[in-house]
C-alpha cells in the first residue's frame, strides 16, 4: 500500500484499515483521518502519536487500559485482536507452560494494582524470558515515569503495525521520538 492509496481513502475505509494501529482505539485513526493528506509514512505515524501525546492523563491511561494483558485471559479465551495474537505468538507467549503463565499473570496483577493500568510492552521486540524480567523491573518504577514508558511501548507497537500495513521495513522507518531518546 502506498501513500497515494492512503490519502485517497474515505473515512470508513481508513478506520477499517488503521483502526487498530492503537490497540482497540479506532478513535485515534478516526481523528488522524482529518489530518490528511500525509506526506509519507513518518508523517502519518507522527499524527497518531501527536494525538496520544495531546490527550489528558485520563485519556492516555484509557489507551493503556484498552490493551489486553500479555499471556492473559484474552489469549486463553482466543479473544485477542489479530494483531495482538500475532505479536504475543511471536514473543512465544502463546506456548508458555502453566507455571510461567501463572507467574506472568501474578506479575500482571501486581502491576495493575500498583499503577491502575495494565503492563504494556511491544511483545515483538521482546521474548518469553524477557517479558517477566521487564515486568518485574518496571513494577518498581515511579508512576509518572511508568506512564511515559508504557505510552512509549504503545508507540513501538503502533510503529510496527503501521510498517506492516504499508509494507515498510520497520528498521528503515524513523523510530518514534519518545522511543529514540530511551535507546540512546
Ligand atoms: N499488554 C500488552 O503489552 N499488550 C500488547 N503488547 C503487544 O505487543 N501487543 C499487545 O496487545
Amino acid at each position: 500500500m502506498d501513500m497515494e492509496k492512503v490519502n485517497s481513502m474515505g473515512f470508513r475505509e481508513f478506520v477499517d484499515v488503521f483502526g487498530n494501529i492503537i490497540e482497540k482505539c479506532p478513535l485515534v485513526a478516526a481523528a488522524v483521518w482529518s489530518q490528511r493528506p500525509f506526506s509519507d509514512l513518518q508523517d502519518l505515524e507522527n499524527h497518531f502519536f501527536a494525538f496520544i501525546d495531546a490527550l489528558p492523563r485520563s485519556g492516555q491511561e484509557g489507551i493503556l487500559r484498552c490493551h489486553p494483558d500479555l499471556a492473559g485471559r484474552d489469549l486463553q479465551q482466543g479473544t485477542l485482536t489479530a494483531e495482538s495474537q500475532r505479536e504475543q505468538s511471536q514473543a512465544g507467549l502463546t506456548s508458555l507452560d502453566a507455571d510461567d503463565r501463572l507467574r506472568l499473570q501474578q506479575l500482571n496483577a501486581r502491576y495493575r494494582e500498583r499503577f491502575g493500568f495494565p503492563f504494556v510492552l511491544a511483545a515483538r521486540l521482546s521474548d518469553r524470558d524477557a517479558v517477566p524480567r521487564e515486568l518485574a523491573r518496571r513494577l518498581h518504577c515511579q508512576p509518572e515515569s511508568e506512564l511515559r514508558t508504557a505510552l512509549g511501548e504503545v508507540k513501538k507497537i503502533g510503529h510496527l503495525r503501521l510498517a506492516d500495513l504499508l509494507g515498510a521495513d520497520p528498521a528503515r522507518v524513523e523510530p518514534p521520538r519518545s522511543w529514540r531518546s530511551e535507546r540512546q
